[in-house]
């Protein structure tokens, strides 16, 4: 096989598009690769400048590029991850991606075969399978790490999470010196609905309760599932007498929702304990336990009540 043809038949195959430029940056070389993917023989572009072909070439950055490489001799490198494409080549596969155009890897060469740089070579490789696939990948695990916040049935943040929401906002609250409280609410008597209407029947009032609740509150609060029947809210700068209001709200709106449940009405109350962040309170569980304590009494004087935490326990 002669040189020529060994040349022209890696040309041909090579899965890689060569582009070489002289220092006024026109065109000397096209290989196969990127007359296939630009859909322009080589004889169409040989002459002219590249940012004439390539229209959409960032041009300053592309000759700041260039520069670097001839002044220094060294080969650059551009990866998909700075920038998607350098050239505007459609993608070829048959699968959707976020772009229309062929991701790329870049590799820019100084050509200098007697010593002087006379020629920049540019390699563009086909990088879109694994652009997308790792795309695909951080979506999945964007959307896991979703779910790892979320509580399955509610939808609401899982105990986990809220709590570490909480601890946050504790530190912040402890640190500015600013108003934060908490709201715990627990459904009365759900051992009794759920043997009298069966266990899918509370859940459904779970979920419903949930559905109630979230309107109620700031885009800034954080409403959590506590427990079994046992939810919690945490608001950032609210004080007690704010999240009083709130619990009420809540308790209201739960008393006044008349669910229905395979055609059976289903009426709920809850028991609401509301507690505050207090210069001398040490540890967001102290904080758990003063709305808990709340609750507690809220539960034994009677249910469907609010109680506070402020020094002792005040029931609305
Ligand atoms: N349907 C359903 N029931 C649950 C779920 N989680 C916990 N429970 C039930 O909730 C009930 C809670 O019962 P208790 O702790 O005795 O409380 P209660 O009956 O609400 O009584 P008070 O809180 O004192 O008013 C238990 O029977 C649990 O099995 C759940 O996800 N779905």
């Amino acid at each position: 096989m002669s040189m020529e043809t060994f040349h022209s038949t890696i040309n041909n195959q090579l899965n890689t598009g060569v582009l070489i430029l002289d220092l006024d940056l026109n065109i000397v070389f096209w290989n196969r690769f990127l007359e296939v993917h630009a859909n322009q023989r080589a004889a169409e572009v040989i002459g002219r400048s590249v940012f004439e072909v390539f229209k959409e070439l960032p041009r300053r950055w592309f000759e700041r590029k260039v520069t670097g490489v001839v002044q220094l001799n060294t080969p650059s490198f551009c990866s998909w991850e700075q920038r998607h494409h350098l050239f505007e080549l459609p993608h070829t596969r048959p699968i959707t991606t976020d772009s229309h155009f062929m991701a790329q890897n870049c590799t820019f060469l100084p050509l200098a075969p007697d010593g002087v740089i006379q020629h920049i070579c540019i390699l563009v490789e086909d990088a879109t399978d694994v652009c997308h696939y790792q795309s695909m990948l951080q979506k999945t695990l964007a959307d896991l790490e979703q779910a790892n916040r979320i509580d399955g049935l509610t939808q609401v943040y899982n105990r986990k999470h809220w709590e570490e929401c909480l601890s946050k906002e504790f530190d912040r609250a402890r640190r500015y010196q600013h108003d934060l409280s908490l709201i715990m609410f627990d459904l009365d008597h759900f051992k009794k609905l759920n043997d009298i209407h069966g266990h899918l029947c509370g859940d459904m009032v779970l979920v419903e309760v949930a559905k109630t609740i979230r309107p109620l509150l700031r885009s800034c609060d954080f409403f959590g599932r506590y427990g079994g029947e046992e939810f919690a809210i945490i608001l950032p700068e609210t004080n007690i007498t704010g999240a009083a209001d709130v619990a009420e709200r809540i308790r209201q709106a739960i008393r006044l929702n008349v669910m229905k449940y395979q055609g059976v009405e289903i009426r709920a109350s809850v028991s609401v304990g509301v507690g505050e962040f207090e210069p001398r309170t040490r540890r967001y569980e102290d904080l758990i336990g003063n709305a808990d304590a709340a609750l507690y009494e809220a539960k034994s004087g009677g249910r469907n009540r609010t109680c506070l935490f402020k020094d002792s326990v005040v029931c609305l």
